[in-house]
């Protein structure tokens, strides 16, 4: 415990102790008794020559006055004091522990107590304050500070206050019980100190006399430093104020760290300021944030996703932490082990892969944060070891204001960002995160060094496939044209039966299937017109089949059923009969044959935003899943969903309907549904802007040839598949009607016999051909027919009779098997319209 009495009791017992301390002030100086750092007066160096003059405390400048002869009495030791207890209070602030500074003066001892607590400590003395949250505990260290004299003379030299007080106080108590208070902290600038030193003078005069030159010179210096004192470490009593170095550190720290996150705030506020979300984000987000929406939402398929998908392992972030020069050969192998099956890091050849496995970055995003934006300089590419992202882009509404839109999402194994850097350009879209997503990172650097290669074989993979079809030949479109077409297309991969694209007119790409192949499947709604037309043909020509033969079926049903375990919808009745080959028509039908309300034209901005929200919220749809929506969104109208065409490798999906734009009715629309297949997906906007007009009207010459056909054409066709099924419906009714009438075969001559097996032939072979479904055999096995009947009228009816029970069950149910067949599989394809 360091106090003025022990430096006190160093000098005046032992002269040799106190030399033993530095004197750390002034360098020439070899002052024998620089023992305390307190400066008070001015003192000259005693060393012959040297101009150095230092200021040594009042007790070190007593000693060195009496060194000298100076006799010094009372050297105003009660004054000093009072600015020894100043600084003392000021300098004892740091400390965490009490401080006794015992005050000798000649008039006995001064103790003066200096207590610096903290609030830890406090507490202990003070219960209430514990209720005081810790952090404000750390804050507020040095906060309170205690001092306070006491009167020590012997008796009550132990005795020490205790007292607590928020703001410290200084009391000097003198031996003569005469107290003086410099008040609080806070107060003590207003404190004149000048004025305690000449009350105190003033009250023994003869220290006033002998020391009246030695106080008039130190007045003005005292004065200052004790202001200076003050207003440094005093004036503001603030928190904090008398800490040590290493809590100044520390709250400067804490400061910069404030002001990093206050930083942080204010740019996440401009960038949510500047992000608008798409339809589909805030769908998506509305989802994914709240919890009962996605319990009811649950997605099968996605959760089992999530769980198969797995994060990035915890030893890779550790590689991925080190520098690329700390990343030895085998991690670089490790992580390309790890990364291998990722779909857009298998384009790069091994030596590439494990390249960027030296200098990939790790970067862990949450959702609803963007990751580039659109117009920014590119830094870097990205590959997506987990999670999903969405592209948004920009667009133009009807009424021409821009808005943005959620192009498509990328998972697991894509990667974006490579545009920005292989063209040197700005970011062409905006992407934001949709789940929380896993990247590695490759810098742009590392980018230029390796990667252009990959993604100009690409382009030159691209322009190659494009100058090898007719619609791109030479002739017409240079390799400029060609590589401004590739540079924005896109190869895309799509499952079976995965919606490529809701409607051809809507949609701003071109395809072009480079593998597999695709349906294009035609969508028409049944409006007034449409539903009129075939109703009346309908009702026109519903096929009536007799009772008899009705009932026959119905048992034909039922065993069947019974087989199967399910409940028979058809033979219900004649009037069931439209429906029935309405369902062979219309899938929707088939399903569960509800009837949905008439949408209007002006909605169908509205519907196809709604599609592109769902096929974005939940990747490409499903044939099946777009008919439930439309079951679902449109109430009061019908959709018949027929395959009209078949989109193999090198052709172009609508290629007509993308140069004739608007040829199709607004309630008609062209779907692509993907078989298994690969995709280049070209801008229409793009395909305009670089076309010229020779090799327009050569696109147009083919976009006739490949014409899919129009609704119209489509809906004869349907027509005449109609007529076709009451055709046979008719027909069936005469032949089964004649075996009816005919005798029990059991009855029958051999003869006879021979004649019902001949008709049981021909029959069970009209039945065949009818089953058939070929337009062109129906008109061939007209005669056929035609025989068969003559036959029937020829023979006995009653001979006949016996076998046709028999006869008919089993070709009614061989006919039912076959038509059911039928059902699923009928297609109309250009082909057959053209017959027409
Ligand atoms: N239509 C799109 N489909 C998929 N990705 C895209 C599409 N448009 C832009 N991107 C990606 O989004 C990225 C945005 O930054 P870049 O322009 O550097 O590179 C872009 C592509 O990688």
């Amino acid at each position: 415990m360091e106090t003025v009495a022990s430096i006190d009791n160093q000098i005046t017992a032992s002269g040799a102790k106190s030399s033993v301390l530095p004197c750390n002030l002034g360098q020439n100086c070899s002052c024998r008794y620089a023992a305390c750092t307190e400066l008070y007066l001015p003192v000259r160096c005693r060393k012959e020559g040297c101009k150095d003059s230092t200021r040594r405390c009042a007790l070190c400048w007593k000693a060195l006055q009496k060194n000298r002869g100076y006799e010094s009495q009372n050297c105003g030791y009660q004054y000093w004091s009072s600015e020894l207890i100043c600084r003392r209070l000021i300098q004892s602030a740091p400390s965490r522990k009490r401080k006794f500074i015992n005050m000798p003066t000649n008039q006995g001892e001064h103790s003066l107590t200096t207590t610096t607590l903290e609030l830890g400590e406090r507490s202990k003395t003070s219960p209430d304050l514990k209720k005081r949250q810790k952090s404000q505990h750390r804050l507020s260290v040095f906060q309170v500070l205690q001092a306070q004299s006491l009167r020590t003379n012997g008796k009550d030299k132990g005795r020490r206050s205790s007292s607590i007080c928020k703001t410290p106080s200084i009391t000097i108590t003198r031996q003569d019980r005469s107290v003086t208070s410099l008040g609080d902290t806070n107060s003590l600038e207003n404190v004149d100190p000048l004025q305690h030193l000449r009350d105190f003078h003033e009250r023994r005069p003869s220290v006033m006399q002998r020391r009246a030159s030695v106080v008039q010179r130190e007045e003005s210096t005292f004065l200052t430093r004790l202001r200076k004192s003050i207003s440094i470490d005093i004036q503001d009593p603030g928190y904090g104020r008398h800490r040590g170095p290493v809590f100044e550190k520390f709250r400067q720290i804490a400061q910069g760290i404030r002001l990093l996150i206050r930083w942080f705030r204010i740019i996440i506020e401009i960038s949510d300021e500047k992000t608008t979300r798409t339809a589909t984000e805030e769908q998506w987000y509305t989802l994914y944030t709240s919890q009962e929406a996605r319990k009811l939402a649950f997605n099968k398929s996605m959760f089992a996703r999530e769980r198969a998908f797995a994060r990035v392992p915890f030893w890779a972030i550790k590689i991925f932490e080190c520098t690329p020069e700390e990343r030895s050969e085998a991690d670089c192998r490790r992580i390309h082990a790890l990364l291998r099956g990722l779909k857009s890091f298998d384009k790069f050849t091994e030596r590439i892969q494990l390249y960027m496995c030296r200098s990939f970055r790790y970067q862990c995003v949450e959702p609803g944060r963007v990751i580039l934006r659109k117009g920014h300089v590119g830094f870097n590419f990205y590959f997506i070891y987990s999670g999903s992202v969405f592209v948004n882009i920009q667009d133009i509404n009807i009424e021409g204001k821009k808005f943005e839109k959620t192009e498509t999402i990328l998972a697991r194994g894509d990667s974006f960002g490579e545009l920005a850097l292989l063209q040197d350009i700005r970011r062409t879209a905006s992407i934001t995160c949709r789940e929380r997503c896993e990247m590695l990172v490759v810098d742009k650097e590392t980018f230029a060094k390796v990667c252009p290669s990959i993604f100009d074989e690409e382009l030159k993979h691209k322009e190659q496939f494009l100058s090898g079809l007719p619609l791109f030949s030479a002739t017409y479109w240079t390799r400029e044209m060609l590589k401004l077409l590739c540079t924005e297309a896109h190869i895309q991969e799509y499952k079976t039966n995965k919606i490529v694209s809701t409607d051809s007119d809507d949609e701003e790409w071109m395809y072009i299937c480079m593998e597999g192949k695709c349906q294009v499947i035609s969508r028409i709604a049944l409006d007034e017109k449409n539903e009129n037309t075939l109703h009346h043909e309908r009702r026109a020509s519903t096929p009536e089949l007799s009772d008899d033969i009705m009932d026959i079926i119905k048992n034909v049903n039922k065993s069947r059923d019974k087989q199967e375990g399910a409940v028979g919808s058809a033979g219900e009745g004649g009037g069931q009969g439209k429906e029935r080959l309405l369902e062979s028509m219309s899938l929707e039908y088939r399903r569960d044959g509800r009837r949905r309300k008439i949408m209007n034209n002006p909605e169908k901005e509205e519907e196809t935003k709604r599609k592109d929200i769902k096929m974005t919220l939940h990747g490409p749809l499903s044939l099946t899943s777009l008919m439930t929506q439309d079951k679902e969104n449109e109430e009061g109208r019908d959709y018949m969903y027929l395959n009209i065409a078949t989109v193999h490798p090198e052709k172009v999906f609508d290629l007509y309907s993308i140069l004739y734009p608007g040829c199709r009715p607004s309630n008609s629309a062209v779907i692509l549904v993907s078989l298994g297949a690969r995709l280049l997906r070209i801008k229409k906007k793009i395909f305009f802007d670089v076309i010229t007009s020779d090799a327009l009207a050569h696109a147009r010459i083919i976009a006739k040839k490949d014409r899919y056909p129009t609704d119209e054409q489509i809906l004869s066709s349907y027509e005449e598949k109609y007529n076709w099924e009451i055709y046979k419906h008719r027909l069936l009714n005469d032949v089964l009607g004649e075996h009816l009438e005919g005798p029990r075969f059991t009855k029958l001559t051999n003869a006879q016999k021979t004649v019902i097996k001949d008709h049981h032939r021909r029959t069970s072979k009209l039945l065949s051909v009818l089953q058939n479904n070929t337009h062109r055999e129906k008109y061939r096995y007209e005669k056929e027919v035609a025989e068969l009947k003559q036959l029937h009228d020829k023979n006995d009816k009653k001979e006949l009779k016996s076998s046709a029970d028999a006869i008919i069950l089993q070709s009614l149910s061989k006919y039912k098997a076959q038509t059911s067949k039928i059902q699923h599989n009928f297609v109309i394809g250009r082909k057959a319209t053209s017959v027409n």
